[in-house]
């Protein structure tokens, strides 16, 4: 079989199953449908980066990431529609703002002055910001007084501009055919257009929203071409909530949606559907955003008033007093610990609160922060306590509670003890690192008498500026988590995999070769938190989908999926591999644990094939090249190279349709204890056509180091892991022990660093994990803890299997700068079969046995006393719950030859609508 069987050496059986192969690697993702990959990154300490991390909290390095290419090839949009608002000068400190902000690379953003200030803010908007004209007249230069016409627009740089807005339909009586001509027009001379549609309160009521926007929307239809819709991004704007603060629910914004993409689907073609970003307008601010982000049809927004806001947060400058210094006795043990800044004693320290917080809520804040507060002079508060620079940026962490930006300052610490006891201690605010240069120095001079002196320049922790860019940042991190699925701060989370629930034939195909040419998947830091991954991250299937694959030959498979979520779409998949893998079986046949993901059971770490046992002789000569160098010695008319005795490789390929997409995936073994992915995606929707990613592994048991380059940002990583303990390639395992209460089982620490040369922006994680082994004979479990040291994230996770047939497991994450956290709880439970042995009893018992299909959920220590086999499970029952009481539930099993997944997504807090998805998926293998 595929998985599980791992014994080899002198291992005795393991207690219960071994599943440390249900899950493949990095390149599973190239074999689920519509996906992409994407490279992630970690949040790290240069200032761009940092940005990057505030935006984008999620994105991690660790491995490819897979995600519907549907999401993705729909670049998340963000236009600012100012309407008649707005002086130069007010205008002029949005774009400051704008052109200051970190914004999300990955989200488009357009924004629209009156016509008065467009040139002003073409000209002085950062190059990555486009400008929209919120009317354009559809005629050529001539007698339109009070007109603008395409061509001034164009000549001035002017890419994008607004057509059918609600108030240009209602208040200035435009029809939907000239909207139509004005739309041809623009796209006719290269503009790029934003097409509002959307009903009025008494046409929802009717019923009549989605006819409505479709009338609209047809007007256009009829007079461009296909081609002219890469240009025109849709923004469905209720009437009934433009300005009035009623935004639609995500309901309701949705399902318009997604009618939208249908009718476009129909009535333009699929491609277009897909293709087309359709926006949301109509009261959005930056708290309702974040839902509407979310939904699958909603590509960005279109916001208003909210685009013209300033924060409703304040700038806080922490500060000290320039130089000061404070004598503190040795005896004054509270103040004075060696090694901490709680020993840094500063007579004073000064919070200035300032920007455009009311007062009260300025003085609330600072009171907050420091608990008794003077306020000297106008705005400047200062504290009466004598505090430490230490305790002013806690407290400055934790003022970002107290404001709606979720930027923190991030301090870094770090204490040298020079000699003659001098220490010295300074403290970086990372964020301002370099935007605004900001350091102390304390020094110590004794350890009898401590005269600390620290100079602390005037911090800014740069708050997002205006509401535009608090809501584009939320709604853009949002609309990451969609694309991702995944939701806090977990440095690892996103790690290698995102679709963990049955694998697809293709998958199952891969990790028959990894089993054949025993590669060890769970070695690997990317693996680190894969039990947590698979029994809390699973996704559920969306609509149907259904999956025909053929080993039509040991080495050769083939695989056609067909889905239907709103279009009908599918894939055609090949894969080659050198090595016959005989091992694969039929969706008949396979084993349910070997298909689907679940508790990962570490397997003991082994010695590697020595690099001769690969070599392949005949008659005294070499007839491969797997070994190291005698065959650069020989003559290459000796050499009779066989590809079949070659170096292991897997070739696959696939192709979407309709969407042409292509991936392909090339894996080669170099060695026993080296192997080089090359991953592809390319689609012409994508950045720069698609990516390329090299991987190069090495693992030797005892550590594992990994190599990464992606043509993505010229993205360059490494990653390791070490496993403490014995090392197989000097001693054999060690005997396991036979008493209950000791614990078999492997400590292993990891780390990551890497570095984007492109976007100058690197990270770090490092992690641990303490798993059991197959000769443990408790309840295994896996207990992991990750860190971000950079961003304060932690993330500790267990899981326990509680017997054979139920895993229970949590996750836990923690913020230490903005304390947020995330708990998920879930569990999975297998189902099997009645085994002779139960029913032999059942009858003993004077039960009657019934016959040995019947099933049932067995209790674990039954199925443990009899040993459960793995051929035995029928289905499994995956289950997780999040603390903002979110559901996710996945039926997986088998019916005659075929595998299901049937799975749902609910969100009990939404009781109108609990049911986010519903799906089933079906396979048949051959
Ligand atoms: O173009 C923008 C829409 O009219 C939305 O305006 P609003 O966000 O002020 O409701």
């Amino acid at each position: 079989m595929c998985a599980g069987r791992w014994e080899e050496g002198n291992r005795r059986a393991p207690p219960y199953h071994l599943i440390n192969t249900r899950r493949s690697t990095s390149e599973r993702g190239f074999l689920n449908r519509k996906r992409i990959l994407v490279e992630t990154i970690n949040p790290s300490p240069s200032p761009t980066s940092l940005a990057l991390s505030i935006l984008r909290p999620h994105y991690h390095f660790i491995g490819i990431e897979t995600c519907d290419i549907d999401d993705m090839a729909r670049k998340f949009f963000v236009g600012g529609n100012f309407k008649a608002n707005g002086s130069l000068k007010a205008i002029q400190t949005i774009v400051e703002n704008l052109n200051g902000a970190k914004l999300d690379p990955n989200v488009e953003v357009v924004i629209s002055p009156p016509s008065l200030f467009l040139l002003t803010t073409a000209e002085k908007v950062d190059s990555k910001i486009k400008v929209a004209a919120q009317n354009v007249f559809d005629k050529p230069d001539g007698a339109w007084t009070g007109e603008l016409t395409v061509k001034m627009l164009t000549e001035h740089g002017i890419e994008w501009v607004i057509l059918g807005h609600s108030e240009r339909r209602t208040i200035f009586k435009e029809s939907s055919e000239f909207v139509a001509d004005k739309t041809k027009a623009a796209l006719d001379s290269g503009l790029n257009v934003i097409l509002c549609i959307g009903e009025t309160l008494e046409e929802r009521e009717a019923g009549k929203t989605i006819d409505v926007c479709c009338g609209q929307l047809k007007a256009v239809v009829d007079k461009i071409s296909t081609a002219d819709w890469s240009k025109v991004v849709i923004a469905y704007e209720p009437v009934w909530a433009i300005g009035t603060g009623k935004v639609a629910t995500t309901e309701q914004a949705q399902e318009a949606h997604g009618s939208l993409r249908e009718w476009l689907a129909k009535s333009v073609s699929p491609e277009v559907a897909q293709a087309t970003r359709i926006l949301y307008g109509g009261s959005v601010n930056e708290k309702n955003c974040k839902d509407l982000a979310t939904q699958p049809d909603i590509d960005g927004f279109l916001v208003g008033g909210a685009s013209l806001k300033p924060a409703s947060s304040v700038t806080i400058t922490v500060g000290m007093a320039c130089l000061t210094y404070a004598i503190s006795l040795t005896l004054n043990s509270a103040v004075t610990t060696p090694n901490s800044f709680s020993s840094l004693t500063v007579p004073a320290g000064i919070v200035k609160v300032s920007g455009d917080t009311a007062p009260a809520r300025a003085k609330s804040i600072a009171e907050k922060l420091s608990k008794k507060v003077v306020i000297s002079s106008g705005e400047r508060l200062v504290s009466s306590r004598p505090t430490s620079p230490f305790m002013c940026f806690e407290r400055t962490a934790r003022f970002s509670r107290y404001s709606s930006s979720r930027v923190v300052p991030r301090a870094l610490a770090m204490t040298f003890v020079l000699p003659k006891n001098i220490l010295l201690s300074y403290l970086l605010l990372m964020r301002t690192l370099f935007s605004r240069p900001f350091f102390c120095v304390f020094v110590r001079l004794t350890s009898l008498f401590r005269f600390d002196f620290g100079i602390v320049q005037a911090v800014e922790p740069r708050i997002e500026s205006t509401t535009f860019i608090h809501l584009l940042n939320t709604a853009s991190r949002q609309h990451i988590f969609k694309i991702d699925g995944s939701h806090g701060y977990s440095p690892l989370r996103r790690g290698g995999h995102r679709f963990d629930k049955m694998l697809g034939f293709m998958e199952y195909v891969q990790k028959c070769f990894y089993h054949a040419t025993k590669w060890d998947e769970d070695n690997s830091y990317a693996n680190l938190n894969a039990t947590a991954r698979a029994l809390l991250d699973f996704p559920t299937p969306k609509g149907l989908k259904m999956n025909l694959s053929s080993l039509s030959s040991p080495n050769f498979a083939t695989s056609y999926s067909m889905a239907s979520l709103g279009v009908v779409d599918g894939s055609v998949s090949y894969l080659f591999s050198s090595r016959p893998l005989d091992n694969a079986l039929s969706s008949g046949d396979v084993q349910l644990k070997d298909a689907v993901s679940g508790y990962r059971d570490l397997r003991e770490i082994m010695k590697p094939d020595d690099l001769r046992d690969w070599e392949i002789w005949k008659g005294g000569v070499r007839v491969d090249r797997r070994g190291r160098l005698p065959h650069l010695l020989l003559h290459p008319s000796t050499i009779h190279f066989k590809a079949k005795d070659g170096v292991d490789t897997l070739l696959y390929g696939r192709m979407y349709l309709p969407a042409s997409t292509l991936e392909a995936l090339y894996l080669r073994r170099l060695a026993p204890t080296r192997q080089l992915k090359i991953s592809a995606v390319s689609n012409s929707r994508l950045p720069n056509g698609g990516t390329i990613l090299a991987l190069l592994q090495q693992d030797n048991g005892k550590w594992s180091t990994e190599y990464l380059y992606s043509t993505d940002v010229a993205l360059i990583g490494m990653r390791g892991l070490y496993n403490f303990g014995f090392d197989p390639r000097k001693t054999v395992p060690p005997v396991p022990p036979l008493d209950p209460r000791k614990i078999a089982g492997r400590f292993s620490a990891g780390a990551e660093v890497y570095y984007g040369i492109l976007n100058k922006s690197g990270g770090m994680s490092t992690g641990f994990r303490y798993s059991t082994l197959p000769s443990n004979v408790g309840s295994p479990l896996t207990v992991t803890l990750t860190v971000n040291p950079l961003m304060g994230h932690f993330q500790a996770s267990y899981a326990v299997k509680a017997g054979e047939g139920a895993v229970f497991c949590s996750r836990y994450d923690f913020n230490i700068y903005s304390y947020e956290s995330d708990l998920v709880l879930g569990c999975e439970l297998w189902r099997r079969k009645q085994a002779d042995d139960a029913a032999a009893a059942g009858a003993a018992s004077g039960v009657s046995a019934g016959n040995n299909t019947d099933e049932t959920w067995q209790p674990e220590t039954t199925l443990a006393r009899r040993g459960g086999r793995d051929d035995d499970v029928t289905g499994v029952l995956k289950a997780r719950i999040t603390q903002n009481y979110n559901i996710g539930l996945l039926w997986e099993g088998r019916y005659k030859h075929l595998l299901f997944s049937l799975g749902s997504n609910i969100d009990l807090k939404r009781r109108e609508q609990p049911f986010r998805t519903v799906g089933i998926e079906v396979q048949y293998n051959s």
